[in-house]
């Protein structure tokens, strides 16, 4: 059996709006204006500490209130995650697939695994997952490649991960797994400047793509 573990925000599901809607609330609660949404995507990657710090230099709030802000915010995260939050179109019947081609699925997000759980329970999606290794569930988040090995150790599998990001692509490469890069996600940069085995942008070509990939890469 192969594992395929799969980056959550920007690769399973398109998340932002409830994270800027958390982010604003935040924003909103210091007297401060509201960040538009490309700017709050531009913040997504490395984990919802990491976006509290961005939003906050944004608006020009004093760092030693960081740890209150995003405890503060992932508070607002955490009470709604999945209003506005959408999975991509055709994921499940693409994990449905897989699934049934013998392929062990797990998650590795940089997002807090509470409401990493909770989208996946709202949107059925958790039955498809044997592991999901959050932002917090070790000490170091990607693109330190400490997570990903974790989630194919619970696997016991070796195999592919599949993410949107620069941090996603970085964190593949360090850990020596091929990466295969989901386009319509959260990415800042052109497709060629992230390291990839191969793309897509529609869930329906992700089953063939993996069987390529295995080909190609002798997992
Ligand atoms: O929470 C983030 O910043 C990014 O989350 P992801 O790793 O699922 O893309
Ligand atoms: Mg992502």
């Amino acid at each position: 059996m192969t594992a395929i573990i799969f980056d959550l925000d920007g690769t399973l599901v398109d998340s932002a709006p409830d994270i800027q809607a958390a982010a604003n609330k935040m924003l909103a609660s210091e007297g401060r204006a509201p960040l538009d949404l490309p700017t709050v995507i531009g913040f997504i990657g490395n984990g919802l500490p990491k976006l509290v710090e961005r939003a906050m230099r944004a608006r020009d709030l004093p760092m030693d209130r960081h740890a209150d802000l995003s405890a503060r915010t992932l508070a607002f995260y955490d009470a709604e995650s999945t209003t506005r939050t959408r999975p991509y179109p055709g994921l499940d019947e693409a994990l449905d697939t897989l699934k049934a081609q013998g392929f062990a699925l797990g998650i590795c997000t940089n997002k807090p695994a509470a409401p990493a759980r909770d989208i996946l329970a709202r949107f059925d999606l958790a039955r498809h997952f044997e592991v999901v290794i959050g932002g917090d569930t070790l000490p170091v988040k990607k693109p330190d490649p400490a997570p990903l090995r974790a989630a194919f150790a619970a696997l016991g599998q070796d195999g592919l991960f599949v993410g949107d990001s620069e941090v996603d692509a970085e964190t593949a490469e360090r850990a020596h797994v091929p990466f295969l890069l989901f386009t319509e996600g959260y990415r800042k940069q052109p497709v060629e400047a992230l390291p990839h085995l191969a793309n897509f942008s529609q869930f329906n070509a992700l089953p063939d793509l993996v069987a390529q990939a295995l080909t190609r890469t002798a997992v």
